[in-house]
């Protein structure tokens, strides 16, 4: 029997390659829909890759009239925090017109089914931690804007066609297929782990601790760490929910329980048993001081338990991914 093809935007990236590979164990046919400006061709292994701009109305239209998904999973977009405060423009462009023209698409071609990659950026700063979806919105950087008007237009879009939708928030999405295969490898690197492990193996200098005199315990940001594998048997999960006539919602992912940075640099320290030189810089402006989620709804709803998110785990999973072969010769690409 043919697999069911589902498109996955972004599918070439750290996120979504390791959603694509969850979605073919699970028996789907992943098309991955991507330009390539931060993801890679070896990444997706899957299924078909399908290069294209998300906000290319037209080559969206030939491929979903090529492969005829009976879903759309969205996580293509600008994702790095700090850089939306300094260039906003390509934030609202991607994440707000790219998921419009998406959703166009979609309607046309009768597509009824999407789970967003959203984030706990939407938050701000958290009044309660850990934070229920409940929790009001009220974003603190453009990237947490740009996500937060996605949600909105999906659930207007959703009303007006019937379209069935679940956003997705992470947290912080971390660690590494634990077979090896692939792992996080952006292009332009901004993200907490990896730099740290780059750090550590002499690959760059002193590791930027970014604020020191935060309100939290160690005065270093707290967030809420998700294995990357947890995410995609959530978004399995989720996918399988919606098809079977589950209602539009939005569901947390995260663990409940947060760890600092000078937590996870020490726990890195542990694992790769040599050290991290770092340095202490200023806060990176738009960085809340903590992140941590309730995800006790997505757990009910989908029958999900995050099963490698202990820090331990996470971090051996990056540092074996960042140590191995495939992985140095990712980079070489
Ligand atoms: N990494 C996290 O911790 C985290 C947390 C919360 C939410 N998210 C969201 O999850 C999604 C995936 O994040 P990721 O960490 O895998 O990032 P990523 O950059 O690895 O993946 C995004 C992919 O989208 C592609 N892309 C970017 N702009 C595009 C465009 N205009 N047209 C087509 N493709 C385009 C990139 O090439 C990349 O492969 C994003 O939407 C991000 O906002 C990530
Ligand atoms: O060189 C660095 C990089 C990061 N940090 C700190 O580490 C924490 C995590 O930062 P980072 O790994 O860049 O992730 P976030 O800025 O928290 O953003 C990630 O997590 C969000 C959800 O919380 C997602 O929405 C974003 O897409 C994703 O990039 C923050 O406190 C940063 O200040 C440093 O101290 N030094």
């Amino acid at each position: 029997m043919q697999a069911r093809a589902v498109l996955v935007t972004g599918g070439a990236g750290y996120i979504g390659s390791h959603v694509c590979k969850a979605l073919a164990e699970a028996g789907w046919t992943p098309v991955a829909y991507d330009d390539l400006s931060n993801g890679h061709a070896w990444a997706v292994q899957w299924g078909p890759l399908e290069r294209g701009d998300i906000r290319d109305r037209d080559r969206l239209r030939a491929v979903v009239a090529a492969y005829r998904p009976e879903a759309v999973l969205h996580f293509a977009g600008r994702i790095e925090v700090g850089e939306s405060l300094l260039a906003p423009f390509p934030f609202y462009d991607v994440n707000v017109a790219g998921t419009l023209t998406l959703l166009d698409v979609m309607a046309e071609a009768g597509i009824q089914a999407l789970i967003f990659s959203s984030t706990a950026a939407t938050y701000g700063v958290l009044h309660a931690t850990p934070a229920p979806e409940s929790h009001p919105c009220d974003p603190i950087n453009p990237y947490g804007r740009s996500k937060l008007v996605a949600e909105r237009m999906i659930a207007d879009m959703g009303a007006a066609t019937g379209m069935s939708w679940t956003n997705l928030r992470y947290f912080n999405a971390a660690g590494a297929d634990p077979e090896g295969t692939i792992g996080e490898a952006h292009r332009h690197e901004t993200h907490l782990i990896p730099l740290a492990v780059q750090a550590a193996r002499g690959e760059r200098g002193a590791f930027a601790v970014f604020g020191t005199d935060y309100p939290t315990a160690d005065g270093s940001c707290i967030r809420d760490f998700i294995h990357v594998s947890d995410l995609a048997e959530a978004h399995v999960l989720a996918l399988k929910r919606l098809l079977d006539g589950g209602a539009s919602t939005t569901f947390n992912l995260g663990t409940g329980t947060g760890a600092s940075v000078l937590q996870v640099l020490d726990s890195l320290e542990a694992v790769a048993g040599v050290p991290v030189p770092t340095e202490h810089r200023d806060a990176r402006a738009g960085d809340p001081p903590a992140l941590v989620g309730d995800p006790s709804r997505a757990m009910a709803a989908l029958s999900w338990t995050p099963r490698r998110s202990d820090l331990t785990s996470i971090i051996a999973d990056a540092w074996a991914w960042h140590t191995s072969a495939a992985a140095q010769a990712a980079v070489a690409v």
